[in-house]
């Protein structure tokens, strides 16, 4: 991926199972959003491709990707303000997972259940605090029916209890055979749930594996935790 003459994502070679909880971290410019922009069909990349479940979504927009099973969520929750709790989930059941009228409902009910929301049903989106719209945020995403559900820091401007709550609810997301790519600059959060840890640098891959041994990983030592092992 160029914008102009920046390479921002070099030679990228990454992949994600069905099962799988993968950690993305890396220093701040490293293309970590970059790469879950082109993954969700944000950005078209320069070249190379996009692959989901075996075919290739490269040409598809971020929307037609979000039907087929590919959501995501914002660095900065995005909430659709004016509208209540339920209403900004029933549009995830509606748009994302293409259900209609009362199946739309049952969805968006079910999915606010899911996630300890119910009681939020009837708030406003813009009543909530960061961690309320955090958390609309993901239910928002569950109601499109994911096969796969890219996070892009979640846990930035949350406390330690805060961000507690968010691993739960990933879990939760997790229970429910949703694979998750989780950026995260939090990565004592990131750990709770990651089974699988990447590190960018400079556009590149430089280290992927088990989260321990990644983070003890000389190269990840030196490029991001500032020459201090975790
Ligand atoms: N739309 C854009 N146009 C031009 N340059 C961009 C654009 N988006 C990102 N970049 C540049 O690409 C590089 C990677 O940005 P990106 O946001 O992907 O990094 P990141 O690893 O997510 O960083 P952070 O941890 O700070 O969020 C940066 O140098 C950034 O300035």
């Amino acid at each position: 991926m160029r914008f102009g003459a920046l390479k921002v994502l070099d030679q990228l070679d990454f992949s994600v199972g069905s099962d799988e909880a993968v950690g993305i971290v890396g220093p701040n410019g490293a293309g970590k959003t970059t790469l879950l922009n082109v993954l969700a069909g944000a950005f078209a990349p320069s070249q190379g491709a996009v692959w989901f479940q075996g075919v290739d979504v490269s040409a598809r927009s971020a929307a037609d990707r979000c039907r087929a099973g590919i959501a995501r969520t914002h660095q900065v929750p995005r909430p659709f303000l004016g509208m209540t709790v339920f209403e900004n989930v029933l549009t995830g059941a509606t748009h994302g997972a293409g259900l209609h009228a009362r199946d739309a409902g049952d969805r968006a009910m079910e999915c606010l259940r899911l996630c300890g929301m119910e009681a939020l049903a009837n708030r406003r989106a813009e009543t909530l605090g960061l961690l309320g719209r955090k958390r609309l945020e993901l239910v928002r995403a569950l109601a499109t029916g994911p096969e796969v559900l890219l996070l892009d820091e979640i846990g930035g401007g949350l406390t330690d209890a805060e961000a507690s709550e968010l691993v739960d609810l990933v879990r939760t997301l997790r229970s429910q055979r949703i694979a998750i790519v989780w950026i995260e600059h939090m990565v004592h959060v990131l750990l709770q749930v990651a089974t699988r840890l990447v590190c960018m640098d400079g556009g590149r891959i430089i280290a992927s594996g088990d989260p321990q041994a990644v983070l003890n990983d000389a190269t990840v030592v030196e490029a991001y935790l500032g020459g201090v092992a975790a």
